[in-house]
């Protein structure tokens, strides 16, 4: 698809991905389960919560600087972990790293990266915190020894991604029989030193091709992992914060706290895990209130415009973290489309800061939404829905 002057929003990009890419990489990386409607709820619910902005204010200087985990950034926005960055380019996360370290900000890596994490890190500059995506096996030495080589790359968080002890029923990809190109490897599993059976965990993704890659997924994964068998021991191994990627509630956020976490991310997966869940920007609120201040706040999902981001940050979220934006940048064009996707986000975040009057990150709190019950939003949605039966008691 062509556009004289280039994709101007997320939407353009999405639509150009879903043309470039083949169709079983364009369903695994759309996809959520069953009925997506998670995934849809992801992007929709952000169109309830209305903004409430102030004007005549100075805003000449705008800043996105921010503090996470106590280390300056540039930038609230940061890049989620995705499996597979080559399904969309060839550079994968070499890319993606390379992106974001001219943007700034926070990347975290998949374990099931198609570059190995050391390569990946190789590629950032003082701008960047990288954090290691891990899910914990059963063989714990192979989660141990990615623990290691991160600590040893320079990583600065681990998070554990806890929505996940079986891949969701992606129904797309199912009926795609989808199984990623045998050329491509899981890197951070090509480590004799670390994995006995490397293709067990399908680091040669043509050996795993017989099979689904869901199985290869469920068969290494620890399903009795548990708040104490889990988390305990991750601290018990390594002095890395350690941040859970999944929660949807206050009384996790809880939990999070009494294990001693850093932080959380409230994530529903994309809408891939679990469907039915909250999305994402509705289940934040409470996770924002039981964290108080004793933990970090982050949120993923369905974020697709600067307001979105502006809508997260009044509702509580300290950073949020994109998916599919950036992977479809990457589809339309490697490392520059990348870019481009964090470009659009971070100038509309910009661009929603100025028109709302606020100047820094500090200042966005909940004084500039509306959230859905609000009489204000709730009259307005009432006389809408008066122009609507009007019109239709017309047809
Ligand atoms: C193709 C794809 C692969 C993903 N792989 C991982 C992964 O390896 N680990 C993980 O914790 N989350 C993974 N996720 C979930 C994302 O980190 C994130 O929670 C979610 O996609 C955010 O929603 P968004 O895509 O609407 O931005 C993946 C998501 C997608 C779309
Ligand atoms: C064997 C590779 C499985 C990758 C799963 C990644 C993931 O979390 C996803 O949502 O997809």
């Amino acid at each position: 698809m062509e556009y004289s002057n280039g994709p101007v929003c997320i939407k353009d990009l999405e639509r150009i991905a879903s043309k470039v890419m083949p169709s079983g990489a364009w369903g695994y990386y759309d996809s959520g389960a069953n009925d997506e409607q998670t995934k849809l709820d992801n992007m929709t619910a952000f169109d309830k919560y209305r903004l409430h902005p102030r004007m005549l204010r100075d805003v000449s200087n705008i800043s996105t600087a921010t503090t996470i985990l106590g280390q300056p950034v540039p930038t609230p926005l940061g890049v989620a972990p995705c499996a597979m960055h080559k399904l969309a380019h060839a550079d994968g996360e070499l890319a993606t790293s390379r992106a974001a370290s001219q943007h700034g900000g926070v990347m975290i890596l998949s374990t099931y990266s198609t570059t190995s994490l050391e390569k990946v890190i190789a590629q950032g500059n003082s701008n960047m915190q990288y954090w290691m995506q891990l899910y914990v096996y059963k063989e714990r030495s192979v989660s141990e020894q990615i623990v290691r080589r991160a600590e040893r790359a320079g990583f600065k968080a681990l998070v554990l991604t806890v929505d996940a002890p079986a891949l969701g029923r992606r129904l797309v990809d199912a009926r795609n029989k989808f199984n990623p190109p045998a050329h491509l490897h899981l890197e951070n599993f090509i480590d004799p030193e670390i994995v006995n059976n490397p293709d067990g965990y399908g680091a040669d993704l043509s050996k795993s091709a017989s099979e689904t890659f869901g199985a290869t997924f469920g068969a290494n994964g620890d399903q009795s992992l548990s708040w104490e068998n889990g988390i305990a021991w991750l601290k018990s191994i390594t002095k890395l914060p350690i941040i859970v990627k999944g929660i949807l509630t206050a009384e996790d956020t809880r939990l999070a706290i009494k294990y001693g976490c850093a932080g959380v991310i409230v994530s529903n997966h994309g809408g891939r895990q679990l469907d039915g869940t909250l999305a994402s920007i509705d289940a934040l609120p409470q996770v924002v209130e039981a964290a108080g201040d004793k933990i970090e706040v982050y949120m993923d999902g369905g974020i697709r415009k600067g307001t979105d981001i502006f809508k997260a940050l009044a509702l509580g979220a300290r950073a949020v973290f994109v998916a599919r934006p950036v992977l479809w940048g990457l589809a339309y064009n490697g490392e520059a489309g990348a870019k481009h996707a964090l470009d659009l986000l971070q100038s509309e975040l910009e661009l929603t800061m100025m028109l709302s009057g606020t100047r820094t990150i500090g200042e966005i709190d909940d004084s500039y939404i509306l959230e859905p019950e609000s009489r204000w939003v709730q009259s307005s949605v009432r006389r809408q829905q008066k122009k609507v039966n009007q019109l239709r008691a017309k047809l």
